[in-house]
């Protein structure tokens, strides 16, 4: 965001979206806005005043919303953020039209957020000869091999415990082979790839890509599959897929005594790495176990503890950790999903009967990654046995 320059005046009770990962952010002199939050319902309003783009996204919700029977359009209704409709509101006292949507992060306490563009071709078959140059110009390297590219993603790292963000430029660099280092960061693989945090993902992507290799009816340009999970919920997921992994290398190797299979997993080691994160935000800490594990511990802990400081301190952590989760992702049994966003380049397919083969390899591809990473996870986690 332009982070020194002063934001316009926003009605009460919404504000810019602090995990906004990619397009279009505040511009000072111009009429471009990022997206907000309203923090009187928790949705998110996307600006919908720019030409054409802004009529064309409420259209294509509404036409979804509207779907009762279609086949190509009825699936999408589970695939994209819940549609509530648009409106005008004042900014600098200036009415604006606002689409606004279901937030995908809701409850999470530590959102990690990637925003994956969809498509080798960006540009729509209304953009300008200077629009289709400036667009084939980006993230070449990655869209021209995979049909996708990455512009932008946050994570809250496991390891530092830090909000990590990377921009655009992040992007630009990427390759077909470090776009996966960028996913591994993404999916804080470095404490180990989480199998549950996977297949959360490849079911959605799974069911996106079953509707891409059947629907007719759009072509989708530069619309993305945002990704989203909460870092608090993957914590004692990989603590105790780890734990799990210690004692059944130590049952299998348990007259050695080693305990081999437990490493995170490692980076693919490519030299040209993109740049490191543009901003790094700190975030409270936590103990990493699930709530009521982590109160059964403090309970069985406290009648052998005797320095009743410490005893204090445990239970007050006890007690923000358990409030925390209370109003946190906790209550939901997902905690990770896929859905396609920005369709403001939504179009009817021309030739009627064929299918949107330019998505649809973008589609195929981030499939491919995450299988790839499935199977790295599972070999990760077969438990070894030690060498005599
Ligand atoms: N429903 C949503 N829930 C949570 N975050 C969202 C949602 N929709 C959008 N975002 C956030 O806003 C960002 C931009 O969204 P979107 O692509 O729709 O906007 P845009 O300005 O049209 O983007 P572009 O400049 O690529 O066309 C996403 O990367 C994501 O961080
Ligand atoms: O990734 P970058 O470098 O930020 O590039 C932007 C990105 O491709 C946006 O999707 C696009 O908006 P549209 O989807 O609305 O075309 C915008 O075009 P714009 O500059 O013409 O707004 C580009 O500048």
């Amino acid at each position: 965001m332009s982070g020194d320059q002063p934001y316009p005046v926003f009605p009460e009770g919404v504000q810019p979206l602090e995990n906004q990962v990619a397009g279009h952010t505040f511009e000072q002199g111009t009429d471009i806005l990022g997206l907000l939050k309203n923090l009187d319902d928790g949705s998110i309003l996307k600006p919908a005043g720019k030409v054409l783009c802004g009529v064309r996204e409420i259209k294509f919700y509404e036409t979804i919303q509207a779907a009762t029977t279609e086949k190509d359009l009825v699936p999408l209704k589970e695939f994209i953020p819940g549609y509530k409709g648009h409106l005008k509101l004042p900014i600098d006292g200036k009415p604006v039209e606002f689409i606004k949507l279901a937030d995908l992060t809701h409850g999470m306490l530590e959102p990690c957020i990637m925003d994956v563009k969809i498509g080798c071709r960006t540009w729509d078959p209304l953009a300008t000869p200077e629009k289709r140059k400036a667009e084939e110009s980006k993230y070449q390297a990655c869209k021209r091999n995979l049909g996708m590219c990455i512009p932008g993603f946050q994570v809250y790292s496991i390891v530092n415990g830090r909000r990590m963000r990377y921009g655009k430029e992040y992007g630009k660099k990427l390759t077909e082979v470090t776009v996966k280092d960028a996913f591994r960061k993404f999916l804080n693989a470095d404490s180990g790839l989480c199998r549950q945090l996977l297949m959360q993902f490849l079911s959605d992507l799974w069911n996106i890509q079953k509707w891409a290799r059947t629907q007719t009816t759009y072509r989708l340009y530069s619309s993305s599959v945002l990704l989203v999970y909460d870092a608090r919920r993957l914590k004692p997921v990989l603590q105790y897929q780890t734990k799990s992994l210690n004692s059944s290398s130590a049952k299998l190797n348990n007259s050695s005594g080693n305990l081999s299979g437990t490493s995170p997993a490692h980076s693919s080691g490519s030299s040209s790495r993109p740049s490191s994160p543009t901003q790094v935000v700190p975030v409270g800490t936590d103990s990493g176990v699930e709530p009521l594990q982590h109160y059964y511990k403090i309970q069985r802990s406290h009648s052998t503890m005797n320095n009743y400081e410490e005893d204090m301190k445990a239970m007050r952590e006890n007690y923000v950790f358990m409030r925390d989760n209370l109003v946190g992702s906790y209550e939901s049994k997902v905690w990770a999903s896929a859905r396609m966003i920005d369709f403001a380049h939504a179009f009817p397919a021309e030739e009627p009967g064929t299918i949107d083969t330019n998505y649809l390899q973008g589609i195929e591809s981030l499939v491919r990654i995450f299988e790839e990473f499935l199977k790295e996870c599972e070999a990760q986690n077969a438990p070894k046995q030690g060498v005599a």
